[in-house]
């Protein structure tokens, strides 16, 4: 086709790239990959099954074939492909949880992507009135529909954190823990480890239901607070996950003082976060970064970065491994 190379077809499509993650979460919304399993299927019978419309879910699937999520093996007939099949509710590590996280509020948040870029402050408070969690607290179905969409993802990240070895650490606190996932699989694996789950007071009344099995309950402590004002005392390591990013360094270091202060002098902070690379190439940290100023007026940042913010929150780096979906960043209150 002529012209499709061109610079003016490139930045054509870079400039539409919403419609692109709109019909993701269309279609994903509707359960259409569910709906399709392992099968091709016709398309009027897979609008019947997915309760949509026929012509309209064609053209749909057409743009997600043409982005490789399915594919139309005879006209009018779609299947998964093996991408496509990362959005499966049941796919290890299944990329739907994300879908959840980039629609709804947070899109809307980005239709003031402007007063972020003039401002350096998040969209999302211009939008709707008052900062994200703030807004999550009077908006209790929100604010499950994240927790568990957060939850989701944990299995994407906790790879760096499980493969740690905790013979050291008896008890561990993990500060915004959200609805526990996290500590859930962290003590199931390891069957010596108490834990105490900190968040805020109306989460920590949710998590209580989530932490299912009865053996890791009768581990774990549930502690409702602000981080801001204190963190529980008493852990010999500290849990930071996906929590500094929401906030601006000078936030992000009153927090981690909070859990320097908490720690015993040979305690551990564990930080899982996505470290961007110093290269400049594309990575997913970087557009995360922006997601997290829009959104909070929080930040990802370089692993040179994080060594800044924790030299002035008072700890020494010990390490920082990464692995494909996130990073672990080790360190210790620096003495005295
Ligand atoms: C991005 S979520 C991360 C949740 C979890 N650590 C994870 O990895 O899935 C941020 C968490 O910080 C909690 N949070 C926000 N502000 C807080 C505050 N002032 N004190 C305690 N927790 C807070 C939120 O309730 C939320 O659970």
């Amino acid at each position: 086709m002529p012209g499709t190379d061109d610079a003016n077809h490139l930045l054509r499509r870079k400039i539409m790239g919403y419609i692109v993650a709109q019909a993701i979460f269309a279609v994903t919304e509707l359960d259409v990959i569910e709906h399709l399993g392992d099968d091709a299927v016709e398309v009027g019978e897979l609008a019947h099954r997915a309760g949509a419309d026929r012509d309209a879910l064609q053209r749909f699937l057409r743009v997600l074939v043409a982005e490789g999520l399915f594919e139309e093996p005879a006209p009018g007939v779609f299947a998964v492909t093996s991408l496509g099949a990362l959005l499966r509710r049941d796919a290890p590590g299944s990329l739907r949880h994300l879908t959840t996280l980039m629609a709804g509020e947070a899109y809307q948040a980005w239709s003031m992507a402007t007063h972020s870029l003039r401002s350096g402050q998040p969209a999302f408070d211009v939008v709707f009135g008052k900062p994200m969690f703030e807004w999550f607290n009077d908006h209790p179905a929100a604010a499950a529909t994240f927790d568990t969409a957060q939850a989701g993802l944990v299995e994407l990240r906790l790879l760096p954190l499980l493969e740690r070895d905790w013979s050291e650490v008896g008890t561990v606190v993990d500060v915004g823990g959200g609805n526990g996932g996290l500590l859930n699989e962290l003590l199931a694996r390891h069957e010596h480890l108490r834990g105490v789950l900190f968040d805020q007071p109306q989460v920590v009344e949710e998590t209580k239901l989530a932490l299912t099995k009865e053996e890791t309950r009768q581990r774990c402590e549930v502690v409702g607070g602000d981080f801001f004002s204190g963190v529980p005392s008493g852990g010999d390591a500290y849990v930071l996950a996906q929590i500094l990013h929401d906030w601006n360094d000078e936030q992000a270091i009153a927090i981690l003082r909070q859990c320097n202060q908490a720690m015993p002098p040979q305690g551990r902070l564990l930080i899982l976060e996505q470290v961007i690379p110093e290269d400049g190439e594309p990575h997913p940290a970087r557009l995360l970064d922006l997601h997290m100023l829009v959104l909070l007026g929080g930040r990802e940042r370089e692993e040179s970065a994080w060594r800044r913010l924790l030299t002035a929150a008072g700890f020494e780096t010990l390490h920082v491994s990464h692995s494909a979906r996130s990073s672990l960043i080790e360190a210790r209150p620096v003495a005295g």
